[in-house]
């Protein structure tokens, strides 16, 4: 499906920082539109409805599923995470920029539907740092942090599936670096649609 408006797909294991850095690239760039998910898990700290994610029960999830209302969904951490089309459709077909933060197996459904989605995943510089992150985050618990742990090598083994990898090492270089990719795609986009628009009036079609 081909809309006027990019749509960026943001992945990364548990505690790499993609939340933050999406969250940085908002205050910095309100032309791109976060998409809230619906999640069967529980919500954390100082989580609210509908701005973080939608907190659903397995019901409400499944009537999802049954209605068709999922552009992309997965089980993740032992539970279910997914984007409704009403999350990101009608935005990009307005012509607006949506970020959508999902796991691996999410982002590849979506360029399944969005050929020209931009992949990007986020690595932490290292093992160690991954784990102290998601510590000094404080929301979950050990058993938690564990399973997150244990899962991140499958999901880091699929960065080279995406079409950019950042270290987020250094913050404020790895906001630049998502920054950049925004704005080339940005460029792209645009000169491309002016060049195809003067063409065809050139050639008088
Ligand atoms: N496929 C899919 N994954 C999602 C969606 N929303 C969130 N996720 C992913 O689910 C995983 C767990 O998210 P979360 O519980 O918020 O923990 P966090 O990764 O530590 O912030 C992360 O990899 C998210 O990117 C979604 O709508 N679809
Ligand atoms: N470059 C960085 N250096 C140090 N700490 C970071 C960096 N990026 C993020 N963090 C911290 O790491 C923790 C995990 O970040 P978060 O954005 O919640 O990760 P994710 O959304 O990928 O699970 C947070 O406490 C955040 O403040």
């Amino acid at each position: 499906m081909d809309y006027p408006g990019n749509l960026f797909v943001v992945a990364a294991p548990s505690g790499a920082g993609k939340s933050s850095l999406v969250k940085a690239l908002q205050e910095l760039d309100s032309g791109v539109h976060p998409s809230v998910s619906h999640t069967t898990r529980a919500p954390r700290g100082q989580e609210k409805h509908g701005r973080e994610y939608f907190f659903v029960s397995p019901q409400e999830f499944d009537q999802m599923i049954a209605h068709d209302a999922f552009v992309e969904w997965a089980h993740v951490h032992g539970q279910r995470y997914g984007t409704s089309k009403k999350a990101i459709e009608e935005r990009i077909a307005g012509g607006n920029d949506v970020i959508l933060e999902i796991d691996w197996q999410g982002a590849l459904q979506i360029r399944r539907t969005f050929a020209n989605a931009v992949l990007i995943f986020i690595l932490p510089p290292s093992w160690e740092e991954l784990r102290s992150r998601l510590q000094r985050r404080g929301e979950d618990s050990p058993e938690v942090i564990e399973l997150r742990l244990q899962n991140a090598a499958e999901e880091m083994a699929q960065a080279k599936e995406f079409d950019f990898v950042i270290i987020n090492e250094l913050f404020e270089r790895a906001l630049f670096d998502l920054k950049a990719i925004v704005h080339a795609q940005r460029l792209k986009f645009s000169s491309q649609r002016r060049a195809r628009a003067s063409t065809f009036q050139a050639l008088g079609l």
